[in-house]
């Protein structure tokens, strides 16, 4: 008998992991016992309500808040832990920017925390301002950016490491409908060539993009699978009906 020696066990390894996360604020359960895995390369989802817990969520799996009970390993690692904040690209909700700064000297000081420098650090936010189609506007002040150009220009910060695992809170609020279709265009093309992406929506049509989806309802996953494979589960046409049968409720 043979064993996967520890590299290729951590090829293999799930890039995320939890196990039974609990979380209540002042004596409310805002996550009540979630388990779930997402495989190395996979575009996953979580689909659910304003207040359903996505948010919180992402924060118990980068480490921004930890858990009253359960475990998180990210990429293996047991977290939180600060030194895994180089291994993956992080978009929150709320734009965490620089006003005074302009878009060049907020991704020079995003890179710097991520080690970029030289060469490879210029090339880098020409690239990723690029993918967001804001290089025209990289020297202006962001306090005169738009909601959406601020929401775009933190995707480009998200993306500047070239991380193996991005996680993205609603990444397309705000943007719109041309701009969101290059976005998802580009999301798959990372996809593809083998980031693993964790975004939250409440947009079906996002929704039945990514390889498989987390419903999320009151804090609990109601169920996890492909779009197409909750749709025949639920004998619904459509994934919102889906969500409506397997969530639980009419409340989406
Ligand atoms: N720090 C906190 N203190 C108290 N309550 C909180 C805190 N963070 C989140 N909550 C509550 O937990 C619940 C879940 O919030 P969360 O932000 O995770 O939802 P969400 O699904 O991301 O919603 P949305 O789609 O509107 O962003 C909400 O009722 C929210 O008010």
């Amino acid at each position: 008998m043979s064993f996967p020696s520890p590299a290729s066990s951590a090829l293999t390894a799930p890039v995320v992991e939890t196990e039974g996360l609990v979380r209540s604020f002042g004596g409310r359960t805002v996550l009540d016992g979630i388990s779930l895995r997402i495989e190395r390369g996979e575009l996953f989802g979580l689909l659910g309500p304003s207040g359903s817990g996505k948010t919180t969520l992402i924060k118990l799996i980068t480490g921004i808040d930890r858990a009253d009970t359960g475990t998180v390993l990210l990429l293996g690692e047991r977290m939180p832990k600060l030194s895994m904040l180089q291994r993956f690209g992080y978009m929150a909700q709320a734009d965490a920017l620089y006003g005074e700064l302009t878009a060049r000297e907020n991704l020079q000081f995003f890179a710097s925390l991520y080690g970029l420098s030289g060469i490879r650090r210029s090339e880098r936010i020409q690239a990723v301002m690029a993918v967001v189609d804001l290089l025209d506007h990289l020297n202006k002040p962001v306090s005169a950016y738009s909601g959406g150009m601020k929401r775009r220009l933190s995707l480009a910060i998200a993306l500047l490491h070239e991380p193996e695992l991005l996680v993205l809170d609603e990444p397309t609020v705000g943007i719109d409908p041309v701009l969101r279709q290059s976005i998802w265009k580009e999301l798959l093309a990372l996809r593809d060539n083998g980031t693993t992406i964790l975004l939250t929506t409440h947009v079906m049509d996002e929704a039945e993009k990514c390889d498989r989806i987390g419903l999320i309802r009151d804090g609990c996953l109601t169920a996890v699978d492909t779009p197409e494979a909750l749709k025949t589960r639920s004998g619904a046409q459509s994934l919102e009906e889906a969500f409506i049968t397997l969530g639980g409720g009419e409340r989406a």
